[in-house]
């Protein structure tokens, strides 16, 4: 299977070695010159806590690919993947096969792949993988993570099982979800609660675990999120939410990640804060649900925003 991964970031760069180093044939597409020509002249070069190593994945700059993949991983920031998807179209990328995986993190994605691609062609999963850009042509890795992922119409396939087995042959520990809405809403407690507080307070997520009243601080944000998500028909459980934020505490899960939000504010670039919090605001004014403390979140992430400008 000819596999592209389309924003080739910090993630995208994981996703993308990994499977290259499985035999997979993968190219990391991107629009960023310095960083495609810095992975083709010296291959990935990966930064963990006790080595530093080359992978020669190959990249490509978007405006000269010249080929169409049989299976496409969406990894840019969320505000930026129709863009991505329309150009892939202009370029011809995309056959009548073509199946599109959005790994992003955040809300109301298979939606708005949806007026790109039928739904038996989009693939929604998420992930706890965690990664981090350097510099160009540079990724740092730290921790362990694995991804869920499910057709976005809820159908069962072999494409499904195709993806999830390359997956698993790359070591990204993949299971298929019965039910990637669940996942999807999890994920989006999850990073609605450590990605915004980390960058607010300036920590890594194990820094921000070590406060002693972390889970008295977090507990009325994950409250309203729970409600908007049972107004939308998906039942998250609060045990189950305030367990999955635990888990990715230890510095073998995600503690020494700065979560990718803080990593866009040290950019100086959007974050996908509207994506997460701003998107529980903005459904809880739908139903008529007060969701203050999601609401406090996105204010003070778009004022550090503009504080970049
Ligand atoms: N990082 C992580 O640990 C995790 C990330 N995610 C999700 O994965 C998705 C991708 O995130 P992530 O990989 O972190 O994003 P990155 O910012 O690392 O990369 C996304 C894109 O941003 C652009 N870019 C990044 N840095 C620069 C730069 N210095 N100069 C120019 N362009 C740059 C590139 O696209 P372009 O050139 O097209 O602008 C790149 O493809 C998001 O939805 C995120 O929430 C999910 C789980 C964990
Ligand atoms: C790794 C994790 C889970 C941290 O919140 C993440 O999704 C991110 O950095 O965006």
């Amino acid at each position: 299977m000819k596999i592209a991964v389309a924003g080739a970031g910090a993630l995208g760069g994981r996703v993308g070695i990994q499977l290259h180093e499985s035999g997979v044939d993968v190219t990391l597409i991107d629009k960023w010159e310095e960083h495609v020509n810095a992975i083709n002249e010296k291959g990935m070069e990966v930064h963990t806590e006790d080595k530093v190593y080359q992978v020669p994945v190959k990249a490509k700059l978007l405006e000269d690919i010249d080929e169409s993949y049989d299976l496409i991983i969406i990894l840019t920031k969320a505000m930026y993947a129709e863009d991505m998807l329309q150009a892939l179209y202009e370029k011809n990328s995309i056959h009548a096969e073509t199946a599109i995986l959005t790994m992003m993190n955040g809300l109301g994605h298979g939606d708005r792949l949806a007026k790109y691609v039928s739904k038996d062609r989009i693939y929604l999963a998420v992930t706890m993988w965690t990664a981090g850009l350097k510099g160009p042509g540079q990724i740092v890795l730290t921790g362990s993570g694995g991804i869920q992922i499910q057709r976005a119409d809820g159908i069962a396939s072999k494409m499904t099982e195709e993806i999830n087995d390359i997956f698993n042959t790359a070591n990204l520990n993949s299971i298929i979800s019965r039910d990637v809405q669940h996942s999807i809403w999890a994920k989006a407690t999850l990073n609605s609660v450590l990605n915004p507080l980390c960058s607010i307070l300036d920590k890594r997520i194990g820094e921000f675990a070590a406060y002693g009243a972390v889970i008295e601080m977090i507990t009325p944000i994950i409250e309203e999120i729970i409600e908007v998500a049972g107004a939308r028909g998906v039942n998250l459980d609060f045990d189950a939410s305030l367990e999955k934020i635990k888990a990715a505490f230890p510095d073998s899960a995600a503690g020494l990640h700065y979560p990718s939000m803080h990593q866009d504010l040290a950019k100086g670039v959007q974050t996908e804060v509207d994506y997460l919090n701003g998107k529980i605001s903005e459904y809880g004014k739908e139903y008529g649900i007060k969701t203050p403390n999601n609401d406090m979140i996105t204010h003070l992430i778009h004022q550090l925003e503009m504080k970049n400008h």
